[in-house]
C-alpha cells in the first residue's frame, strides 16, 4: 500500500508547498485530510504550522524522503476562497506564497481561545458507532467541553470528535453568553430621496449574491457611511458576513460606535492594536461564522471568513491602503479580488475617488453611485486661498494675519477651529546658523526632525534619535542650531502665544498612538472641551465634529513638490478631505488655504469644487504616456549594505532588461537612496494596460546573475515616488 501524500504550504518565504506523508493514526478515514486543514509538520529540526494546500503532490520525490505530518491542529480549516486569494495575491505581487500565507496565519492564533467555545450535541442524538455513542453519553455529563477535554473524558482521539462534528452530530457553541447578534434593522436612518435611491442600488448590488464593484462617490458629509451600512445590512439579512476596511486604526473607535448604533451590537475588530487574546478570539469567531461584521485595517482581507457577502473600502483613495513592507500590496485592489473570489459585492467609498476607480466607473467596469448634497441641508464649506506673498506671516511665524483674524472671530463666536499641517514634530530641518550644516540621519537619506516635546531629533524613517548637538560637528560653533520650517508642535506653540486662553489639542500619529487615545481626543472635541485642533493627516479624514466651522491649512503647497506622479491628485484629495471637516452640522464652514501658488490647478479645483474637472485634466496628462491607470507600472528595488554592490547589481539588471513592449527607466537612486542603513536603487518598468508585467519580470530575473549580497524587492503598481 502506498502512503498518502499531502501538499502543505508553510507560512515562510517559500513559494511552493512541500509534500508530507499523512499517518493513518491522525485521521478517522485513512488517507483523507481536507484541504485547508491546519497541521504541524517538521521543517529541518523545527516543528512549524502549515496548511494543507490544493497543489498536486510532487511525483518525482520518493516516499522515503518525505517526513510525516506531526499533528492536526484543533483550529478551523482555511476556507477555499481564502486559499485561492492567497495564491492570487502571491502571483500578482510576486511574493512567495508562504509569505502571503503568513499574513493569514500567525502561529499565535492557533491556540483555541480558552473558555469561549465548547461542544454540544445536536438533536436528534443518534450515534452510528459505540465509540461515538460514548462521546455523546460523556458529553451529556459535561458543560460545553472543548475538543481536548471531551476526547479525554470519553477516552477517544480528538479526531473522533472532529469527525462527529463533520457528520453533524456535534456543534460548537459559545461558552460565554457571547456578543449579541447584529440586527440589520436595529436603527436604520430616514433617508433623503437622493440617499434612498443610493441605498436601494447598494442593497440590490449585495442582494444579487454575485461579484460586483460599486464606486460610492459622495461629497463630504453626504452620508456615505449610512449608505454603505445598507450593504452591510443586506449581507446580514442573507446570513453572510461583511467587512468594512478603514485606512487608519485611529478611526476605529468612532466607527465602532456608529456601527454599533446602527446594528444594535458592536462589530468585531481586526487591527494591530488588539491584544493577542482578543485577536485569537476574534479570528476564531470569524472562522466559525459567529462574527457577522468585521471592522478592520487592510490585514483583515486575510481573515478566514466563512461566507463573505460585502466588502466596503472606506476612503478608497487613501495611500495608507498600500502595504509597503514585506508583501507589497494595495488593499483596495486586493479587496476587489477578494470580493470576486467570494462572489461578494465590493463598495469603494470616497468623496475624492482615486483616478483608478473613477476611470473604472467611467468605463462601466464599476457601478457608480453619487451623492451630491450634504445631509440635513448643511452647506458645503466655502474654500478660499490666501496668497502668502501678499499677506505673509510675521518673521519666524507661520500663521498669516488673515488666518489669525479668522481664528479670533471663530473663538469669539464660540466655534471650533482646526489647523492642518501634514508634518509631525517641531521643525522638519535643523540647521547651523554659522555654517549651514544640516543634521541628517546616519542610516537614511533624510533630515532629522526636531521633536521638542521629547527634546530630541528623530528620523521619521528608521526611528534613529539623538539629542540636539550643542556644538556644530562641522564648524564647532556653540548653540548655533536653529529650527527651519514648522511642524505641528511649532504651530501649537504659535497658537499658544496668540491665544493663551484657547484650549488646544495636537493630533499626530506620534502623540495619539492608540485607538483609545484617539477616542478620548474625539470625545473631548465633540464635547467642545477643545477650541483649536492642530493636527497632521490624522485629522483629515472621516471625522465628524459638529461644532467645527473653521479649517486653516497652514501649508497647502506642501504636497505639490517632488517627482511623484500622483502629487497633484493626492494633494487635491487630502486638502478636500480636510476642508470637508468644516461646517458639517448647523453652522456653515470656512476653509482658508495658505499658499504661495494660489494659481496652481489644485488650488483652483479646491476653491471651485470642480474635482471631476481636475480628474479629467489629470487623466489627459497620464493617458498619452501609458502612465497609471492607463498603463502598468512596476518598481524593481535593488538594495545592499554597500553602495557598490547595489550599483553593480542594478547595472547588471539594467543591461539585461526586457525591451519588447516595456519601457525601463533607471537605474536611479530609489525614493530613499539609503533607508535603514541599506543602499537602494530602483528600476521602473512601464507597459500598456494589455501587457502583464509579472511574467516579463520573472523571466528577466531568472536570467540575471546577481551578487548574493543584493536583495530584490518588487513593487507592482508602486504609489510611493518621493
Ligand atoms: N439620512 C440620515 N439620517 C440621519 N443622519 C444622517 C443621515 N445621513 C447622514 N447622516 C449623518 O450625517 C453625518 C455625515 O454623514 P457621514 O459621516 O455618513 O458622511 P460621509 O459622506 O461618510 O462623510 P465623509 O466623506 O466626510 O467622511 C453623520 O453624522 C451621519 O450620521
Ligand atoms: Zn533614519
Amino acid at each position: 500500500m502506498t502512503a498518502t501524500r499531502v501538499a502543505v504550504l508553510l507560512p515562510y518565504p517559500f513559494d511552493r508547498a512541500f509534500d508530507y506523508i499523512l499517518p493513518d493514526a491522525l485521521v478517522t478515514t485513512p488517507g483523507t485530510l481536507p484541504q485547508g486543514t491546519i497541521v504541524t509538520v517538521p521543517l529541518g529540526k523545527r516543528m512549524v504550522p502549515g496548511v494543507v494546500w490544493d497543489d498536486p503532490p510532487d511525483a518525482a520525490m520518493p516516499d522515503q524522503r518525505l517526513k510525516p505530518i506531526a499533528a492536526i491542529i484543533d483550529a478551523p480549516t482555511l476556507p477555499a476562497t481564502l486559499r485561492r486569494f492567497i495564491d492570487w495575491v502571491a502571483n500578482y505581487t510576486m511574493a512567495p506564497r508562504g509569505e502571503v500565507l503568513a499574513l493569514a496565519l500567525k502561529s499565535n492564533l492557533l491556540d483555541r481561545p480558552p473558555d469561549r467555545f465548547g461542544w454540544a450535541a445536536t438533536t436528534p442524538t443518534t450515534a452510528t458507532s459505540p465509540r461515538r455513542q460514548t462521546v455523546l453519553d460523556t458529553l451529556a455529563t459535561l458543560d460545553r467541553p472543548d475538543t481536548a477535554a471531551l476526547a479525554a473524558a470519553a477516552g477517544v482521539s480528538p479526531a473522533i470528535v472532529r469527525a462527529m462534528a463533520d457528520a453533524g452530530l456535534l456543534t460548537q457553541i459559545r461558552r460565554d453568553p457571547g456578543a449579541p447578534r447584529l440586527d440589520p434593522d436595529a436603527a436604520p436612518p430616514t433617508f433623503s430621496p437622493e440617499q434612498a435611491a443610493a441605498a436601494a442600488a447598494i442593497r440590490a448590488s449585495i442582494d444579487a449574491q454575485v461579484f460586483s464593484v460599486t464606486l460610492l462617490e459622495g461629497v463630504t458629509g453626504s452620508g456615505k457611511t449610512e449608505i454603505y451600512c445598507e450593504a452591510v445590512a443586506q449581507a446580514l439579512r442573507q446570513g453572510r458576513q461583511a467587512l468594512v476596511l478603514l485606512p487608519e486604526i485611529a478611526l476605529s473607535t468612532q466607527f465602532t460606535a456608529r456601527l454599533a448604533a446602527r446594528f444594535g451590537a458592536a462589530p468585531t475588530l481586526w487591527h494591530s492594536g488588539l491584544s493577542p487574546a482578543t485577536r485569537r478570539a476574534n479570528w476564531h469567531a470569524i472562522a466559525n461564522g459567529t462574527a457577522q461584521l468585521v471592522l478592520g485595517a487592510r490585514s483583515a482581507l486575510f481573515l478566514p471568513f466563512t461566507d463573505l457577502g460585502a466588502i466596503i473600502v472606506d476612503e478608497e483613495h487613501e495611500a495608507a491602503y498600500k502595504q509597503e513592507d514585506g508583501v507589497i500590496y494595495h488593499a483596495r485592489d486586493m479587496a476587489v479580488v477578494r470580493a470576486r473570489l467570494a462572489a461578494a459585492g465590493c463598495i469603494l467609498a470616497s468623496a475624492t475617488p482615486s483616478l483608478e476607480s473613477a476611470i473604472n466607473a467611467e468605463a462601466g467596469r464599476y457601478r457608480h453611485i453619487t451623492l451630491t448634497a450634504r445631509h440635513g441641508g448643511a452647506a458645503m464649506p466655502s474654500i478660499e486661498t490666501l496668497d502668502l506673498r501678499l499677506a505673509p506671516p510675521p518673521r519666524g511665524k507661520f500663521l498669516s494675519p488673515v488666518l489669525i483674524e479668522a481664528l479670533t472671530a471663530t473663538l469669539a463666536a464660540g466655534g471650533q477651529s482646526m489647523l492642518f499641517l501634514n508634518r509631525r514634530g517641531y521643525a522638519p530641518l535643523t540647521l547651523c546658523r554659522a555654517c549651514g550644516h544640516r543634521v541628517t540621519c546616519p542610516n537614511c537619506t533624510a533630515w532629522l526632525v526636531e521633536h521638542r516635546a521629547r527634546i530630541s531629533l528623530l528620523c521619521h524613517h528608521c526611528g534613529h534619535t539623538e539629542r540636539q548637538p550643542t556644538l556644530c560637528p562641522s564648524c564647532s560653533a556653540e548653540h548655533s542650531f536653529v529650527p527651519i520650517g514648522p511642524g505641528v508642535e511649532r504651530i501649537a506653540e504659535e497658537v499658544a502665544e496668540l491665544f493663551p486662553d484657547a484650549r488646544r489639542i495636537v493630533m499626530a500619529s506620534d502623540v495619539i498612538t492608540t485607538p483609545e487615545q484617539a477616542a478620548a481626543a474625539t470625545r473631548a472635541i465633540i464635547a467642545h472641551d477643545v477650541d483649536i485642533i492642530i493636527g497632521t493627516q490624522m485629522i483629515a479624514k472621516a471625522w465628524h465634529f459638529p461644532d467645527l466651522t473653521l479649517v486653516g491649512v497652514v501649508d497647502a503647497d506642501l504636497g505639490l513638490g517632488g517627482g511623484d506622479l500622483r502629487a497633484g491628485e493626492r494633494s487635491a484629495q487630502l486638502l478636500h478631505q480636510v476642508a470637508g471637516r468644516a461646517g458639517r452640522a448647523a453652522l456653515p464652514g470656512r476653509v482658508i488655504l495658505q499658499s504661495f501658488a494660489p494659481d496652481h490647478p489644485v488650488m483652483h479645483a479646491l476653491c471651485s469644487g470642480d474635482l471631476a474637472g481636475f480628474r479629467a485634466a489629470e487623466a489627459s496628462l497620464r493617458e498619452p504616456g501609458h502612465w497609471p491607470p492607463f498603463g502598468r507600472l512596476a518598481g524593481v528595488i535593488i538594495s545592499a549594505d554597500q553602495a557598490e554592490i547595489a550599483d553593480a547589481a542594478a547595472n547588471a539588471l539594467a543591461r539585461t532588461a526586457p525591451t519588447d513592449d516595456v519601457i525601463v527607466l533607471g537605474p536611479a537612486p530609489a525614493p530613499f537612496a539609503m533607508l535603514r542603513g541599506r543602499h537602494r536603487r530602483r528600476l521602473l518598468l512601464r507597459a500598456p494596460r494589455t501587457i502583464a508585467l509579472q511574467p516579463i519580470i520573472r523571466a528577466w530575473l531568472a536570467r540575471a546573475t546577481l551578487p548574493r549580497a543584493a536583495r530584490i524587492d518588487i513593487d507592482i503598481d508602486p504609489i510611493s515616488f518621493l
